[in-house]
């Protein structure tokens, strides 16, 4: 090796930085001690020392590929510490000869060319490190031009290259995640990347059950079929805060399934949700002798990282996927599932020559234990319903919730005979008590039940009947099971074209109203009016309450026409007042419905406000059955009545079970005794023991009382005698049109026989 420079400019032959001690006094020298140092050598150190501070490596060899010259860097990372060492030897004293061979070939072609070669990647070592280099190689000329070797210069790029490769691999498994690549597929690919960035480690990964907490084994791609027989085998529970029990109890099953000769460890991470929630683990395995490439542990945080995302959207996609067919609440099937399987267990009875029957199972009374127990106790009811139901047709049948309180049960190969003594079981079932928040509940349900194929031949058709069979099992009094007939559909027809002419009715103004006095016995006065609302129908005439009331109520229709009453009502009785007539209380009944509607008050205040009739002539009647549903809030909402300046009646008193401490409550001015008790008097002792007792009832309580429903002499006989002087029925009136009540009035007093009795 030849000391110094050539002079005109050519690269010279480079001093072994070994071979000079580093000039440390000039390193630490400013730059202007640089331009003072004329002198070749003091340049050359300076040269020699910037080379060898650089980090990329850099060297000259000859034309045998022998180390001319070299930095630092080269020389410590053939695991050297002075250049004398490296000068001389060759890339094959240091490195296996597979690995050098190609960098020598592409050595000797630079100097036999004269050709750079710029940039190319190449794999080297660093102990049994792999890395990266990026090499660029041009020809080393002497003094006179003449190529006598290479000039090398390299940067190491393995950090660069192993970042790139976690991008790629990040990329292909979000890509795959993005395709909605089965889970099992994804943690395959997955743990096969991670097998790939070392030599001699097994992946394996695992989801954790959420109910119990235990592993399932869902990737190991390297891993014999021994192990998967173990892993299943054996319960391992996982603690998500600490792993090292369950990398224990997977090495164990490693060891089992006799993998490796070597002794293995097992390392687990856990996976994580986008929640943080843990759902998975990975168990790595790897040995003594396992060659890691660079960037494994990065990658391995970033695998865990995919998997929990691919966890998470697994996880979402197959609660969306349950949904979208069941009805979270109680996990049963939902109303397109049901329609799913009743049209597959027709198409089985088709087959088979069998019948399917489709029970319509609604609970009583739960918008009660809803309203008043609240929502929470409402869905437990619901939750305890649905087990017990189920518990009794799982070898035979499945069940639906379709809507709020609504269940549908399909029971197949089945009649309708051969049903019932299940449904009477599941009938028992739910009625058995439910204790929930310290209360015990007892919910009773209506069951409608058809067949098919005698009363659907479609799923729709056949839900349809048991849905009316199931009507009339409420109808008949609830808490029982009825058989679809033919002609309940007649009903139901009947009852939606009904339905349809009652919203038309108040649009045409069909209703009226007629008044049927109440009067003082003792004056033969007429005290109040009850206005009872008709409806003029165009093709039937004057329909009665009986037969239109009960379906408004149900239907809602309730509503406008009950407002439409009050409106009516008052203004008619402030016209009568106009008129110079004696001033009556009206009486306007009050429905369930309209009752609990919020805008009742607004609509009274309206009604008051509308027609200018003093509050204290309108008397509104609840019955009490109506008030006994909710009491508490009934007597809020009487309150709120009051306060309007209105009086308040109890209807149909004595069929409601009204406690003495609860009729105290009430801010009534008025009992009416209900017209049932009345019917039979003088004839039913009780019934007049009944009365009697309802009298002084009200007395005690310093209430007014009329009776209804008086038709004989003997019944207001009996009234006046017990300390009731008012009364209305047939005996004085029926209820009449508004210009006969007029007259009436005009008469007040006068004209009506009734006296003496
Ligand atoms: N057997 C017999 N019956 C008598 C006698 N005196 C009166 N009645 C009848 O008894 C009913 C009294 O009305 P209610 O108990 O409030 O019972 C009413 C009431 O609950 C309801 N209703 C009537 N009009 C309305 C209304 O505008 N709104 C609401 N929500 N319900 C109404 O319809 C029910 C029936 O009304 P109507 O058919 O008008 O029947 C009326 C009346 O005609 C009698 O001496 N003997």
């Amino acid at each position: 090796m030849t000391k110094g420079a050539t002079a005109d400019g050519k690269l010279p032959v480079p001093i072994p930085a070994a071979e000079q001690a580093p000039n440390t006094a000039m390193l630490g020298r400013p730059s202007e001690d640089f331009r003072h140092e004329a002198d070749l050598a003091g340049r050359q150190g300076w040269l020699e020392n910037m080379i060898n501070q650089i980090p990329d490596y850099l060297y000259a060899k000859d034309l045998q590929g022998r180390f001319l010259f070299a930095n630092q860097a080269v020389v410590f990372n053939n695991g050297l510490s002075h250049l004398k060492d490296l000068v001389g030897r060759t890339d094959f004293d240091f490195l296996p000869s597979h690995i050098v061979q190609i960098a020598a070939d592409v050595e000797r072609h630079v100097a036999e060319t004269g050709q750079p070669h710029f940039g190319s990647e190449e794999l080297a070592f660093r102990g049994d490190r792999e890395r990266w280099l990026m090499i660029t190689r041009v020809p080393l000329r002497d003094a006179s031009g003449k190529i006598v070797g290479t000039i090398g210069a390299s940067r190491d790029i393995t950090e660069q290259k192993s970042a790139e490769r976690r991008m790629r691999s990040q990329s292909y498994l979000l890509e795959m995640i993005a395709r909605g690549t089965p889970l099992s597929d994804f943690l395959e690919n997955l743990a096969r990347m991670i097998e790939g960035f070392a030599d001699g480690v097994h992946a394996a990964l695992f989801t954790i059950a959420p109910d119990t907490g235990e592993l399932r084994l869902v990737a190991a791609p390297s891993l014999n079929e021994e192990y998967r027989r173990h892993v299943n085998a054996t319960l391992i529970r996982t603690v998500p805060t600490d792993l090292t029990a369950t990398a224990a109890a997977l090495k164990l099953v490693f060891d089992q399934a006799g993998i490796s000769e070597l002794d293995h460890q097992c390392h687990c991470s856990a996976i994580s949700d986008v929640d943080g929630q843990v759902e998975g683990v990975l168990a790595v395995y790897s040995s003594a002798g396992t060659r890691y490439q660079p960037g494994f542990s990065d990658f391995v945080s970033i695998a865990v990282h995919m998997a929990g995302i691919a966890i998470s959207r697994h996880r979402a996609e197959a609660r969306i996927g349950f949904l979208a067919d069941h009805d979270p609440l109680t996990g049963m099937a939902n109303r397109a599932l049901l329609d799913r399987k009743l049209t597959l267990a027709m198409q089985t009875a088709d087959s088979l020559g069998s019948e399917v029957a489709l029970a319509f199972l609604d609970l009583d009374n739960f918008k009660l234990v809803n309203d008043s127990l609240g929502h929470s106790v409402g869905d437990q009811l619901l939750k305890t319903v649905a087990e017990r139901i189920c518990e009794l047709i799982i070898d035979q049948g499945s069940l639906a919730r379709i809507g709020g309180d609504e269940f549908v049960i399909i029971l197949e190969q089945t009649d309708i005979n051969g049903c019932l003594g299940r449904l009477s079981a599941i009938k028992e079932a739910v009625a058995r008590p439910i204790a929930l928040n310290g209360i015990e509940l007892r919910a009773t349900c209506s069951i409608g039940v058809a067949s098919y194929p005698s009363h659907g031949k479609t799923a729709e058709d056949l839900l349809a009947s048991a849905d009316m069979a199931m009507y009339r099992a409420k109808e008949l009094g609830r808490d029982g099971i009825a058989i679809f007939t033919p002609e309940m559909t007649a009903t139901v027809r009947r009852k939606l074209s009904r339905t349809d002419e009652l919203r038309q009715a108040l649009l045409r103004d069909e209703f009226v109203l007629h008044y049927q006095p109440q009067v003082d016995v003792q004056t033969g006065s007429i005290v109040a009016a009850e206005a009872l609302v008709r409806w003029n129908h165009p093709g039937e005439g004057l329909v009665y309450p009986g037969d239109f009331i009960a379906l408004a109520e149900e239907t809602g229709h309730i509503v406008p026409i009950g407002e439409w009453v009050l409106q009516r009502a008052c203004k008619q009785a402030k016209a009568w007042q106009d008129h110079g007539l004696p001033p009556i209380r009206i009486c306007v009944n009050v429905s369930a419905r309209q009752f609990q509607e919020k805008r009742l008050i607004e609509t009274v205040a309206n009604a008051l406000s509308e027609s200018g009739l003093d509050p204290t002539w309108l008397e509104l009647e609840i019955t009490e059955s109506l008030i006994m549903k909710d009491l508490a809030s009934s007597i809020a909402r009487m309150h709120e009545l009051e306060q309007l300046g209105v009086k308040l009646a109890v209807d149909d008193f004595g069929t409601g079970y009204s406690s003495l401490s609860a009729l105290k409550r009430f801010p009534l001015s008025r009992l009416k005794i209900d017209r049932s008790f009345i019917a039979d008097i003088p004839h039913d002792a009780d019934d007049m023991a009944i009365t009697a007792a309802i009298i002084s009832l009200a007395q005690k309580l310093d209430l007014e009382v009329i009776a209804e429903g008086v038709e004989t002499k003997e019944q207001a006989r009996f009234l006046v005698d017990s300390g009731c002087n008012e009364i209305q029925g047939y005996l004085y009136s029926r209820p009449v049109e508004e210009e006969r009540f007029h007259c009436m009035l005009e008469n007040n007093g006068r004209i009506h026989p009734l006296l003496p009795l």
